[in-house]
């Protein structure tokens, strides 16, 4: 069962995880958890990141919240099995990061 980061685990992966993202493309922490709204040009470009996504969170056991509205995905990753944030919320942030076009 992966474990609950501490604070300063958190803000050290969010440092590195947001580190060649331009300002306005970060990740930040709200509510416990690791949170970023993707927008796409149509709706079939935001499904179509998402089944990509839901075949790595289907490998890495691990899957997101998140809420689409025609082409925006908000996203809030949280481990229940931790009740936190854990590395592998890290983990499918990176690979929401490099599907986005
Ligand atoms: C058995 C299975 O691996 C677990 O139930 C996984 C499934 N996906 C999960 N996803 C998330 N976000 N948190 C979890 O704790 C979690 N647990």
């Amino acid at each position: 069962m992966p474990a609950k980061y501490t604070i300063e685990q958190v803000e050290s992966a969010l440092t590195q995880l947001n580190q060649n993202l331009p300002v306005d493309d970060q990740w930040a922490i709200k509510n416990e958890k690791l949170c970023k709204t993707f927008k796409f040009k149509n709706f079939i470009s935001a499904f179509g990141w998402m089944s990509q996504i839901a075949i790595c969170a289907e490998k890495l056991e691990h899957h997101p919240e998140w809420f689409n509205v025609y082409n925006k995905v908000k996203v809030e990753l949280t481990t229940h099995d931790a009740s936190g944030i854990s590395e592998l919320d890290f983990k499918l942030a990176e690979k929401m990061d490099l599907y986005k076009t």
